[in-house]
């Protein structure tokens, strides 16, 4: 059994950083551990011209610790109105790394996205000539599908043909959740992959209604059976170069998510590393942890592998509840008030 495990430095392809007092307080998480991150545009406005992203970049920038090597890789949140030519070049300079589309009102300030997906057809097909990478959200919004099975049904209406119809878009389905989602992203045509969170990789369903409503278990797409956690992990652990590491950190303070209308999503990244590699280390995969940490990823983007390292030991760290805000209020954290087993030396 393995109590100590150098890996390539990580990347995190899927990461909300928000802005103004949140920013501030979460991103030196993420800086610590990874050395690129991928993020998301879904600010209230959203982030949907590369003026806008350009912007958003200095003012992550402007929030990192001084000596930090991070480097945000930007994202244009997709709506009727994107502009394929500032997509095409926003990409061509380097301001930009992908567009991220989310079917209207499927997550946390969804009222943005788009109204049909043909709308955006144009500009799907200038992103596949020009290699630049789509993010999808991958739920149908459809009240009469239920919650449980909304990523099963985007699968197969929305994901499938729009790969056939875009036969060379690099396309990620983002926080795939569910063993139909796993099933269509390893049958796929190359191109496409899957990020995965470290908690759709620990927690079925089953934790948000433990003995209660359990907010801080509610994200979305929105934990499903067991079967389909366990296709999750036997995914992120088969060395399959499909999979790969997007922890899908979503702060929102306790106000926020201890509501009458809690807010989805889960302030994952000070436990992220430490919560995968236990993944790994208990399905006997940690043989595999570095590709689907450091590798997959930059080889699905187009990407180089950072150079640096980092290190995980097996020794127990005790987790904060909550991250504070300069604004007086307060995040809970994934897994705070737990120790968890593993812990990123640097
Ligand atoms: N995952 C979530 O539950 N929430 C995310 C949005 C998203 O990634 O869908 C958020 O921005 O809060
Ligand atoms: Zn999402
Ligand atoms: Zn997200």
């Amino acid at each position: 059994m393995s109590e100590r495990i150098t890996i390539r430095r990580p990347d995190d392809w899927h990461v909300h950083l928000r802005d103004g007092a949140m920013l501030e307080a979460v991103v030196a998480h993420t800086a610590a551990q990874f050395g690129r991150a991928i993020i998301m545009p879904n600010l209230v406005p959203p982030v949907v011209t590369t003026t806008d992203a350009l912007a958003y970049r200095r003012r992550i920038e402007a929030a990192l610790p001084p000596d930090s090597e991070f480097k945000p890789l930007m994202t244009l949140y997709m709506t009727d109105d994107t502009d394929a030519s500032d997509v095409i070049a926003g990409y061509a300079d380097g301001t930009i790394a992908a567009v991220k589309l989310y079917p209207q009102h499927a997550t946390t300030n969804a009222h943005f996205g788009i109204s049909r997906i043909e709308a955006v057809y144009p500009v799907l097909a200038a992103m596949e000539r020009t290699g630049v990478p789509l993010l999808m959200h991958g739920e149908v919004t459809d009240g009469e599908v239920d919650i449980f099975d909304r990523e099963a049904v985007f699968v197969e209406r929305v994901l499938e043909p729009l790969a056939k119809r875009f036969p060379g878009l690099t396309i990620t389905m983002e926080h795939v959740t569910s063993a139909e989602g796993v099933a269509f992203v390893e049958a796929a045509r190359p191109g496409i992959g899957a990020t995965i969170t470290p908690h759709h990789l620990m927690f079925n369903r089953n934790a948000i209604f433990q003995g209660g409503i359990r907010p801080h278990y509610y994200c979305l797409p929105i934990a499903k059976r067991e079967n389909h956690r366990q296709a999750l992990r036997r995914a992120a652990t088969s060395g399959s170069p499909r999979f790969f590491l997007g922890t899908d950190t979503a702060p929102h303070t306790r106000g926020a998510k201890e509501a009458a209308c809690g807010c989805a999503g889960l302030f994952v990244a000070p436990v992220a590393l430490a919560t995968y590699a236990q993944v790994f280390d208990e399905e006997g995969a940690l043989d595999t942890f570095e590709a689907f940490a450091s590798l997959n990823g930059p080889r699905h983007y187009g990407l180089e592998p950072n150079q640096g390292t980092v290190t995980l030991v097996k020794r127990p760290r005790f987790v904060a509840e909550d991250v504070a805000l300069a604004t007086g209020e307060a995040v809970h954290v994934y897994r705070g008030g737990e120790e968890v087993t593993w812990t990123v030396e640097g």
